[in-house]
Formats: C-alpha cells, structure tokens, sequence
C-alpha cells in the first residue's frame, strides 16, 4: 500500500494541445490527477481520449503544452528516462497485443519485463519463480487463473482483454491507464474489472484512468470524470456532483 498523505498529484496536464497533420486532435488541456484516484476520461468517438492517453504515456510528443507524470516532465524527457517512467506506469491499449503463440503466463509476464531492463524472459518456464507467482497473483485478479498455461491464440476476444489486464497490472503499476478496458467484456466480466479498477485505487493507491462510452461506469467507479467535447477539455468534475444527464450532454 503506498502513503496516501499527504495528497500528491500524480500527473499534470498544462495547456496540452495536440495535433496530427492539420487536424487539430485536441488543444489547451490542463488538469491534474491525485494519486489514488479513479478517473473516467469520457466523450464521443473521435474526440480525442486514446491520444490525450498516449500522450500522458510519452508515446506521442504534444504539439504544444506539457504534461508532468511522476515528477518528470513525459513530453520532453529522454528515451531511457521516459523508459523507466513507463515501467511504472500499466497499459490496458484498446489493442490487446498479446503474443500469439506463447502462454497466458508468459503474455503475463512480460509486464514485469520494463521493471527489470536487459532481463528477457520471455518464457514462463524460464522466467524467475517470484515472477511467476506475481503474474499468477495477476491473473487470479482477472479471473483467469486457470488459463495460465494456454496459448493466447486460443483466446475468445473478453478473455485477450483480461489478459491484457493482468500485464498491466502484474508489476504493480503506480498509474494504471486503461483505454476501454471493457469494451469486449460481457457485463458481469466488465463489472468485475471495474471493480478490481476501483480496489486498485482504493486499497493500494494506484492512480488509475480509464476510458469509457459506459456513462454508468464512468459515474460508479470514477472519483472524478474528465470529458472531452469539440477539441477542448469541457468537464472536470467530481462524480458525486453529476448524474447521467450531464454525461450524455457530451455526447450531443
Ligand atoms: N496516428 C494518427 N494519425 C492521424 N490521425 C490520428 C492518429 N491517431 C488518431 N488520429 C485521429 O485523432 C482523432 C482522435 O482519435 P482518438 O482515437 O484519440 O479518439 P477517441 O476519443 O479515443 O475515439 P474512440 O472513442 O472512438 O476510441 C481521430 O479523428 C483519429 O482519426
């Protein structure tokens, strides 16, 4: 569990704007996230929240503005540093990614691989005992313990996504980012993740920001929903504050 006080601000968005070509993706975003707290990033198809995610992440440069996560200035630091900011940081992509034609476990894994750099184990059988039980531990989280030894070929598209999860969450990220983490869950499989979600937040500090078009999930498991509309940062506010209608006004 990490010390939850004082309050720390665990990203920081300043004036972020970013574009590709000449369309204009999104501009002018600023906001900050405490560490601990579960945030929903939600708005229409298109508006933005995947890039604004990938940009937080230092996988894409900002056009203009600055983003600080951890303490370190993603959108202008070196590869190494950005490197070793990034192995505290969990993915959950909308593209799973998962290497086919290697186990559960393994696929697990290799989400311990940026904590450790120059280590390569790519194999479960290879890979150190403790790095098995925490990919094990993981994958009991998402409920797919008993998947360990399958190859991830010969998983349903829900189950790929689950998979991801555990990698995201196997080297015990201090943020979580995760870009529709349900969106090919049935509803019972993506209310359990949302649930893991806001335990991970809960319980051990973990700043986690998900994307969603689920407005239910965004207002039930998000401490605060930040909304994208038109280019622009339109709704930073506290969940409790809003109700289903404000939510669906983004969407108009
Ligand atoms: N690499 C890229 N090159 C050019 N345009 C891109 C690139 N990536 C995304 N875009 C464009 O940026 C815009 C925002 O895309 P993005 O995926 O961030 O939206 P989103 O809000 O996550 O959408 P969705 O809800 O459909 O997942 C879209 O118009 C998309 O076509």
């Amino acid at each position: 569990m990490r010390d939850l006080a004082p309050p720390c601000i665990d990203v920081e968005a300043h004036q972020l704007s970013k574009r590709f070509g000449s369309n204009e993706i999104f501009s002018d975003v600023s906001f900050r996230l405490l560490r601990g707290e579960a945030v929903a990033l939600v708005g229409a198809n298109g508006t933005g929240k995947s890039t604004l995610l990938r940009c937080m992440m230092g996988l894409i440069p900002a056009a203009s503005g600055k983003v600080v996560v951890l303490g370190q200035d993603a959108s202008s630091t070196s590869s190494r540093e950005l490197r070793a900011l990034r192995a505290r940081m969990g993915l959950v992509s909308q593209k799973h990614n998962l290497v086919p034609r290697l186990s559960v476990l393994s696929n697990v894994i290799q989400g311990l691989l940026g904590r450790h750099p120059g280590i390569r184990h790519w194999s479960h059988r290879s890979a150190p005992a403790a790095s098995r039980e925490a990919a094990m531990e993981a994958l009991g989280k998402v409920g797919l313990a008993e998947f360990a030894l399958r190859r991830a070929d010969r998983l349903s598209g829900g189950q790929s996504q689950r998979v991801a999860i555990a990698r995201a969450i196997v080297g015990k990220p201090e943020i979580l980012i995760a870009d529709e983490p349900c969106a090919s869950l049935d509803p019972a499989a993506g209310e359990d993740i949302m649930k893991l979600f806001f335990d991970l937040a809960r319980q051990d500090g973990v700043t986690v920001v998900f994307t969603s078009h689920h407005i239910d999930h965004a207002l039930r498991y998000g401490d605060r929903i930040l909304g994208l509309v038109d280019h622009r940062l339109k709704l930073d506010a506290r969940a409790s504050e809003l109700n289903a209608a404000d939510l669906r006004g983004l969407y108009d």
